[in-house]
């Protein structure tokens, strides 16, 4: 089977696009592992496959599977790439879009300054899934992490993040403690480690270990799970520029019970086609 795709980035969070508006596309977990191989396939962090909506009022269905083979609830630097493939593709002319996900449906936003602002939907503290609570300590729980026991807040923007503070991102444990995070028993459906840095009370540097992917140059999720979790702790304020290895996002949240902006970048890298076993 041949099958186009196009090659994506929001900050360096790389992804390969299909699109399975017209006719379905039969991807098995084998297959998306096969196409994100770096070495073997074309390499992504995700796959991302646009598809028809399945309810009124939503414009598109856009699932999401990690390099791992796993389908997964959310991802924020895919929402702004998607947005901007069905608009350069011209499967709609319009800027603003309802897309259906795993967790629910968010809208993303073209920009006339070609950046792409996302509503990403409410955060919900985990694993309770509770409204928030006033005090703040309780919003910081401790996780044993081999020998260390590190102070998480559990933030869910669809999927599942871990947010620990460090004093600095660059010598932080992200790829060692984020891969026995990722796998702590205390998350089953496995969890996105974040390491926040705070700068100031608008600036914060991120690092995140991603679920089924591994490190990566950005996570625009982890961006928000980080901001929300940097503002509950009362450790920074709306808007936050979020730096990381990749490049800048803003990320705004009123509070409790309102949804997370995200604005940043979408680029397209190239287009091809593929052969698929
Ligand atoms: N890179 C993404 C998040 C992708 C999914 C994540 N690895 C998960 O398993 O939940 C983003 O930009 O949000």
């Amino acid at each position: 089977m041949r099958l186009r795709f196009t090659k994506m980035h929001g900050l360096g969070n790389d992804f390969v696009v299909i699109d399975a508006t017209r006719a379905p596309v039969d991807l098995t977990p084998a297959r998306v592992k096969a196409i994100a191989d770096r070495h073997f396939g074309v390499g992504c962090d995700q796959l991302l496959v646009v598809e028809p909506a399945t309810q009124p009022g939503v414009d598109f269905r856009y699932r999401i599977f990690n390099a791992d083979g796993g389908e997964v609830e959310q991802c924020g630097n895919g929402a702004r790439c998607f947005v901007r493939f069905v608009h350069d593709k011209g499967l709609t002319d319009k800027r603003e879009i309802r897309v259906e996900t795993k967790s629910g449906v968010i809208a993303p936003r073209l920009r006339e300054d070609g950046l792409v602002t996302v509503d990403m939907g409410v955060p919900e503290l985990m694993p309770a899934k509770v409204p928030f609570v006033s005090d703040s300590d309780a919003l910081v729980q401790p996780l044993q992490v081999g020998d260390a026991t590190v102070a998480i807040t559990a933030v869910s923007m669809g999927n599942p993040h871990a947010v620990q503070v460090v004093a600095d991102v660059d010598t932080a444990p992200v790829t060692g403690q984020g891969a026995l995070i990722e796998r702590h028993p205390r998350f089953p459906a496995r969890v996105n480690a974040g390491f926040l840095q705070i700068v100031d009370a608008h600036r914060v540097r991120l690092r995140v270990f991603e679920r089924g992917a591994g490190e990566t140059l950005a996570c625009g999720t982890g961006a928000c799970a980080a901001v929300v979790a940097g503002i509950v702790r009362n450790l920074v304020e709306s808007p936050v520029r979020v730096e990381t290895r990749g490049g800048e996002l803003e990320i705004a949240w009123g509070g409790p019970g309102t949804p997370v902006l995200m604005t940043g970048p979408a680029v397209t890298v190239f287009e091809g086609e593929m052969s698929l076993d």
